[in-house]
């Protein structure tokens, strides 16, 4: 596994009408940040704003949701260094939808740049329902994997569901009139080739993240559980039937015809595809208790920071929302221990892990409405 990597941080933030926060200049740890305050008091706000410098936009509140109440706009502004790099980021936000992006002072629209230049990586409590719930967040997470060290990846998704939208639309037409079915294969035959380049790319993905994901679960459990990732789709159901991917979808899609023009829908792709997680040999999300459902995912995503790591050769910023509370404490130590050498925010409503604290550089912050005590522990 990647062990050092160049330690990607942001040394300050300037918030000024930021959710809570009226005016607020705060310099950052480089390694481990941690936010601590009763409930409502602005942790998850201020975490959120430094991915909003990051990315250009939130991952759960559109613009006039970041914007103080009574206010028509807000700024964020903060200083991130890699290597021999410093970047000065500023970000302002208007009702009611409008960015600016600021990158050294030069005004920049492309929210791309911004992506290639920093690397951040959210870990909410939502990640760790992935084993237990549908299979679209297991989907969501190789797909976003995928798309973090490959973008052409995200290109071809875009267009595989641009393909399936219109093939499905053609298929609620025909329901009532099927005298454009002859044009249904040319959707098919895009269909086929975009589907198969994704399948191909999951699978040979996901042999990668089996791998480290194995090492990494064998640590969380202490050589208790073996886990191991299989790829499970509609179209093919072994290394046979790769080479034949092509005539097995396509005949896939014939004797589906019927049934989908029915439904108007198109039941057959890998936008239906799942991960199956095995542990011990048995089905995780069948069988597996709720502690180990939770540790499978964090394996996961663990293991998907390791592969951007290893990917851009530096550590990302990560940020931990709300995900320390749903951890026992042993899982909470192995979690720090996993992020010490990069910056990381976590916020928390209280402090169980502060003993095993000792041994790393961090920072605490003490959050009250809207306002932070730098506490020197
Ligand atoms: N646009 C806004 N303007 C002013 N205050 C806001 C705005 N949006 C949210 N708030 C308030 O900011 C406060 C802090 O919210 P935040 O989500 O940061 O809390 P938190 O400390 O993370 O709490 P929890 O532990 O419950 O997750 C909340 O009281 C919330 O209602």
């Amino acid at each position: 596994m990647h062990e050092k990597g160049e330690l990607m941080f942001v040394s300050n933030i300037k918030l000024s009408n930021f959710r809570n926060y009226n005016d607020l200049e705060l310099n950052l740890n480089k390694n481990i940040n941690i936010l601590v305050g009763d409930n409502a008091q602005g942790k998850t706000s201020l975490l959120e704003s430094v991915y909003v410098l990051a990315r250009g936009n939130s991952y759960k509140n559109s613009n006039s949701e970041l914007i103080l109440w009574g206010k028509e706009t807000s700024a964020i502004e903060g200083t991130f260094h890699k290597k021999n790099i410093d970047d000065n980021i500023k970000i302002t936000l208007n009702k009611p939808n409008k960015t600016n992006i600021y990158i050294n002072n030069k005004k920049t629209n492309k929210k791309s740049t911004l992506l290639e230049k920093i690397h951040i990586v959210l870990f909410s409590p939502e990640d760790l329902k992935m084993i237990k719930e549908g299979p679209d967040l297991r989907r969501r997470f190789i797909d976003n994997e995928l798309n973090n060290i490959r973008p052409s990846y995200g290109k071809l998704l875009k267009d595989y569901t641009r393909v399936l939208y219109q093939r499905n639309n053609l298929l609620k037409v025909l329901r009532y009139d099927n005298k454009n079915i002859n044009t249904l294969e040319i959707w098919d035959e895009q269909l086929i080739a975009l589907g198969k380049k994704i399948i191909i790319s999951r699978i040979n993905f996901l042999k990668k993240v089996n791998s480290i994901t194995k090492i990494i679960h064998s640590k969380l459990t202490n050589d208790q559980e073996e886990i191991k990732l299989f790829y499970i789709s509609n179209i093919v159901k072994n290394n046979d039937d790769l080479e034949k991917i092509e005539s097995i979808y396509r005949n896939l899609l014939n004797i589906n015809i019927k049934e989908d023009i029915q439904k108007g829908y198109t039941s057959i792709g890998p936008h239906i595809d799942d991960i199956r997680v095995i542990i011990n040999d048995f089905d995780a999300k069948l069988y597996g208790s709720q502690g180990q459902q939770r540790t499978a995912a964090l394996s996961l995503k663990l293991s998907e920071i390791e592969i951007i790591k290893s990917h851009i050769e530096e550590n990302p910023i990560i940020l931990l929302d709300d995900v320390m509370s749903e951890l026992d404490s042993k899982r909470q130590e192995k979690i720090i221990e996993f992020f010490h050498d990069s910056q990381v925010f976590i916020t928390c409503t209280e402090i169980n892990f502060e003993n095993f604290l000792q041994n790393f550089n961090k920072k605490i912050y003490n959050i009250e409405r809207g306002t932070i005590t730098d506490m020197k522990r």
